[in-house]
């Protein structure tokens, strides 16, 4: 069952553009949003929240369109913006009591836990808060409410190693249910590595894939081998990376059976950062 489902949507920003794009999100897990830098991430995630809409095609969550549910639907999502959207003069009490007004569903045992959890004292303002801490309460908040669906563009984006982790721990305790769904837009693969059920991977406004991380990383191997191999046999290879010591690249599994093995050529399992790395073209 989706959560989220995009519908031959599409959506032009000047030079950029989405095109007919349908793919969905599967209720109950985590997916990562991933794709290099303007590939269009951003833009998607703020469709999910009815912050942009579509020139074309829709957008529908939990089945449901944002013509006539707005208000049901944003009740359901708890989101956590890239950037800053709290009003700097407001102390983390005054801005939490704001926020919580518009929930009826607002836990506010559970945002104190996060609250004592991520070290946020009521009474600093909102502008005295690092880039580190704003994301925190904007967590705390977004889950406070125990929204059915959590969305986040970029929410480790400049924080410490430590508390990337602690989020990624976060957000696995909060799936455990089996009705909870998470969405977040990252750079950074190894993340999705540790949690994400599912990948949705866009570049250029273009969908690469969409589906299980298993399957992603099935659907391609690594090779490695001297130079003087690819001179005499020439391999359908998905980008290359050549040094004096030798070539390494990435070739489907379908692909895989052209090898002219030898000892000489070796293969193994890629990584999801060699899979993003080989597959963004810039190699
Ligand atoms: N309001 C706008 N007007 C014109 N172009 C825009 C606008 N918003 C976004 N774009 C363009 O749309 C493209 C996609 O931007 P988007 O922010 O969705 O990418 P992203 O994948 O989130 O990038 P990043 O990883 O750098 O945050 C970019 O080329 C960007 O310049």
């Amino acid at each position: 069952m989706s959560a989220i489902e995009f519908r031959q949507y599409s959506k032009r920003n000047g030079d950029f553009k989405i095109d007919n794009l349908n793919f969905q999100i599967e209720k109950g897990f985590i997916t990562g949003l991933i794709g290099p830098n303007g590939s269009g991430k951003t833009t998607l995630i703020r469709s999910v929240m009815n912050l942009i809409r579509p020139d074309e095609g829709e957008v529908l969550v939990f089945n449901q369109s944002y013509l006539n549910k707005e208000r049901e639907i944003k009740q359901k999502i708890g989101f956590v913006y890239d950037e800053d959207f709290f009003y700097d003069h407001l102390t983390v009490k005054e801005m939490k009591n704001i926020v919580a007004a518009f929930y009826p569903s607002w836990n506010d045992l559970l945002f104190q836990r996060y609250q004592h959890d991520f070290a946020l004292p009521d009474k600093r303002k909102m502008r005295e808060l690092s880039k580190g801490m704003k994301t925190k309460f904007a967590l705390a908040v977004a889950l406070a409410h125990e929204p059915e669906l959590l969305i986040m563009d970029e929410p480790t984006a400049g924080l410490d190693s430590i508390f990337r982790r602690e989020i990624l721990s976060i957000l696995s305790g909060y799936i455990q249910d089996g009705n909870r769904t998470v969405l977040f837009s990252t750079h950074i693969s190894m993340e999705l590595e540790r949690i994400a059920d599912y990948i949705v991977y866009i570049q250029n406004g273009s969908l690469q894939f969409s589906g299980t991380k298993e399957d992603l990383l099935d659907t391609y191997m690594l090779v490695k081998g001297p130079n003087a191999q690819l001179q005499q046999h020439p391999l359908p290879l998905i980008g290359l990376q050549q040094s004096s010591l030798g070539f390494e690249a990435l070739i489907t599994k379908d692909n895989y059976t052209s090898i002219p093995w030898n000892e000489r050529i070796a293969a193994e399992k890629p990584s999801l950062d060699d899979i993003l790395f080989f597959t963004q073209g810039r190699n």
